[in-house]
């Protein structure tokens, strides 16, 4: 038996759609395999009752078969699904390390990210590396067609999950198919300034490249109450905020010290809106974890 903590992650992050990630310190799942002849799946915790026991239509019984690795497996839900948190790959994530050790495959963590990656096509149509990779690596991460690249960032976040759902699926056809010149300049710029940013676990550059005028303002119209909660986040000290994955969760990131005021200036704003939410005080963590075997 093998079990394995493996984290929420923030996606995009703005201005690296598809390409950058963050593993947060919490919330997080709880993977546990065992040997067996034939794949069961069992899921409990939050938002356990919207998820699929059926190893075809859960991220899990993806990373089985990439692995030839049948087992029994128990996933206790920390991070709630259709969250904009990388629910489906933290999953996928513990499953690719948990059976990975279990059936001793050998695979390293980066080997392991096109693996959990096939998780994510299952339920969003596209393996996009994005979540799996920081929640298998930990940190910062860029991933590409090449590769995941990863830096050990050291920025404090505010998480802030309205009680809505948004598809990952769904949030993905709002998506333009075009940019201006004008656009795309300025997305790579900020990319780059997050990216900078993060080299230096400096919370004003990451913050001051979270923007980004394509995808983001898109998304932002699925989430009741945005604009408000993300400049009320901004005047209680954020340095920067944006929509986490595909949303709905929004994410701040901020200085030291500033997560309390910021947390609960969120909340005060979806409340505002009539939408329940509650806030991690969150921070770029380590990636998944072996906690038991
Ligand atoms: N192990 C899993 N954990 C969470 N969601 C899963 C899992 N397996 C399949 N799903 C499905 O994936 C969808 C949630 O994934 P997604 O839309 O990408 O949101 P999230 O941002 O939370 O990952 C839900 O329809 C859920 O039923
Ligand atoms: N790059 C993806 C990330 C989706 O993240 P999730 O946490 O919402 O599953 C996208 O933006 O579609």
């Amino acid at each position: 038996m093998v079990t394995v903590r493996a984290p929420a992650t923030s996606a995009n992050l703005g201005s690296g759609f598809d390409v950058f990630g963050a593993a947060l310190s919490r919330p997080a799942d709880v993977v546990t395999v065992e040997r067996a002849d034939r794949t069961t799946i069992e899921v409990t915790g939050v938002g356990a009752q919207y998820i699929p026991e059926d190893p075809e239509g859960n991220t899990v019984g993806a990373v089985v078969e990439a692995l030839d690795a049948p087992a029994h497996i128990h996933i206790d839900k920390g991070v709630r699904p259709a969250s904009g948190l990388g629910s489906s790959a933290a999953s996928a994530a513990g499953a690719a390390v948990a059976l990975n050790r279990l059936y001793d495959r050998g695979y390293s963590r980066e080997e392991l990210v096109p693996i959990a990656a096939e998780g994510e096509a299952v339920v969003s149509g596209v393996a996009h590396s994005d979540n799996v990779a920081p929640s298998l690596l930990g940190g910062f991460t860029i991933s590409t067609t090449d590769g995941t690249n990863s830096v050990d960032a050291r920025v404090p976040l505010v998480v802030c999950l309205p009680d809505v759902a948004v598809s990952t699926r769904d949030a993905r056809r709002v998506v333009p198919e075009t940019a201006s010149m004008e656009d795309l300049v300025e997305t790579v710029g900020n990319a780059a300034t997050l990216a900078v940013g993060m080299c230096r676990s400096d919370p004003a550059l990451v913050g001051a490249g979270m923007s980004d005028p394509v995808v983001t303002p898109e998304r932002a119209r699925l989430i009741t109450g945005y604009d408000a909660v993300h400049d009320a986040a901004l005047e209680a000290g954020a340095t920067g905020v944006t929509v986490s994955g595909a949303g709905p969760a929004l994410v701040a990131a901020c200085r030291e010290g500033d997560r309390q005021a910021i947390a609960a200036a969120m909340l005060d704003a979806f409340a505002d809106a009539d939408i329940d939410a509650r806030a991690y005080q969150t921070r770029i963590g380590k990636g998944a974890t072996i906690i038991e075997e």
